[in-house]
């Protein structure tokens, strides 16, 4: 085991994924990429070891894993552009399960997906690269969760849901089962969403409607 990963982005979501990484033990170091100048400041034992700009020399050294770190409600697109970024120089990017989900041998995880503690995520489920599957929700079976989008804290999304990319679903809403959000909405914290929901909306209530597009 002499893997080495950097973690992009050294705030709150860095310190949950890098709970779950310290407890699975996959990795023989790991280095976090701030701005510069938080290079030398320590994050849970953690060192930051460089910024943006020194991902190829990172890479040479022997950092070949790379995942994002930097957290996103309902705007991934710095998300977007490290991950690009991470592919450009050559990066493996690893997908991240916490120890105490539970996540169905029938599903696909892509890369860059992380998956919170306590989590559920069952058979059928399709979790495309980049998205968050935070603390505590559940991702019913036959459910797709589009690229980069985040599923909040104790979101619970019922059978056959469809996810759009770059979507936020806030934490503790209820999504009924085979409904659609579309790409870049962004769910309100403890809404019930009963219908679908069109791309680019903020939508939130009980029952959940659309209040604006962006
Ligand atoms: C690990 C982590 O921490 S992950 C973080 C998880 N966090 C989330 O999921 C947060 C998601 N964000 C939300 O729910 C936000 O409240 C949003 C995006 C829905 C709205 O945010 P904003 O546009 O800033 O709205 P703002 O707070 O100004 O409220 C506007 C109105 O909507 C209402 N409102 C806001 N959110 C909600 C909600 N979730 N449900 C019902 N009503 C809401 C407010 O009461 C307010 O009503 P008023 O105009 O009658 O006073």
């Amino acid at each position: 085991m002499n893997r080495k990963i950097l973690l992009i982005g050294g705030g709150g979501h860095c310190k949950s994924v890098l709970d779950s990484l310290l407890e699975l033990n996959e990795f023989a170091e790991i280095g976090i990429v701030d701005k510069k100048e938080y290079i030398g400041s320590i994050v849970m034992g953690i060192p930051v070891i460089g910024c943006d700009e020194d991902l190829l020399t990172l890479f040479n050294s022997g950092y070949k894993y790379a995942f994002v770190t930097v957290g996103s409600i309902g705007n991934p697109f710095l998300r977007i552009k490290l991950f690009n970024l991470l592919i450009e120089v050559g990066y493996e990017i690893p997908f991240i399960i916490d120890s105490s989900a539970k996540v169905s041998n029938d599903t696909q995880i892509e890369q860059g997906v992380f998956i919170g503690k306590q989590s559920i995520v069952n058979a059928g489920a399709l979790i495309q690269k980049g998205a968050i599957i935070n603390s505590g929700s559940i991702i019913e079976h036959d459910c797709q969760i589009g690229a980069f989008s985040h599923i909040a804290p104790g979101a619970v999304l019922g059978g056959g849901v469809f996810i759009g990319e770059n979507a936020h679903i806030g934490s503790n809403a209820t999504v009924k089962q085979q409904v659609h959000i579309g790409s870049n909405s962004v769910i309100g914290m403890g809404s019930v969403v009963l219908k679908d929901i069109q791309d680019s909306m903020l939508a939130y209530g009980n029952p959940c409607k659309e209040v604006r597009k962006f």
